[in-house]
């Protein structure tokens, strides 16, 4: 089988997700957050992952569930330490990716000094498209990305305005994680996000490359 039909399966590899937060400075803004000196990184588990036709679940308890729309790199070799220069190297593909927050839940756990687990990690929290074949995008540094909630534009934003950009997050998060094949990096979401009810249904697009639709229910 080749390399780009094996990363096409990376949910069936079992690969983690590492994200990154607070990436887009407006984005840090809008949740009063301080704009990041260096990259904030938390997992989500693989069984996060939902692909179409599946909905997503408000997980128990959760009264504000966000949407955030995300540029996710699939990896595409094993590495440790790499570096900046030839991190692209290392890109097996993309997808696009919702890193659904339960934002009640990430308030507290920051109030707390906690971690973020149970609000990004819950079950249907990584919805994504199919993989994107590297080549179908040229420059991962500026791609538009959007995200409509029931036809209403609430995220619309580039990859250009990434605090840290795609090959310096491969080389600084495998500084500390071996990245391997079927890995994805959730690269953070531009400013808009807002909550989603049961019912709902989010539309989201990478430039001309893939949209996806995912719809909202109760758990
Ligand atoms: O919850 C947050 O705002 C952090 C995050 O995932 C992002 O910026 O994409
Ligand atoms: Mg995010």
């Amino acid at each position: 089988m080749s390399n780009t039909s094996k990363l096409s399966r990376f949910i069936e590899f079992g690969r983690k997700i590492v994200a990154v937060g607070r990436n887009y400075s407006e984005h840090a803004a809008e949740l009063g957050n301080a704009v990041p000196t260096k990259p904030i990184l938390f997992l989500k588990p693989t069984s996060s992952y939902i692909t179409a036709g599946n909905p997503i679940k408000i997980p128990k308890g959760c009264s504000s569930l966000h949407h955030e729309v995300e540029l996710g790199i699939v990896i595409g070799q094993r590495g440790v330490d790499i570096q900046e220069n030839n991190a692209m190297d290392y890109v097996g593909g993309y997808i696009l990716a919702l890193d659904m927050t339960a934002r009640d839940f990430q308030d507290e756990a920051k109030k707390k000094g906690q971690p973020w687990s149970l609000a990004k990690g819950f079950d249907t929290s990584c919805p994504v498209s199919g993989f994107i074949e590297k080549e179908k995008i040229l420059d991962p540094g500026n791609v538009r990305l959007w995200l409509k909630v029931n036809d209403a534009v609430k995220q619309d934003g580039n990859t250009k305005d990434m605090i840290f950009n795609v090959p310096f997050l491969i080389s600084y998060i495998s500084g500390f994680f071996t990245l391997e094949p079927g890995d994805i990096i959730l690269t953070g979401t531009p400013s808009g996000v807002s909550p989603v009810v049961a019912g709902d249904v989010i539309r989201a697009g990478l430039a001309d490359v893939t949209e996806i639709e995912f719809k909202v229910e109760k758990k």
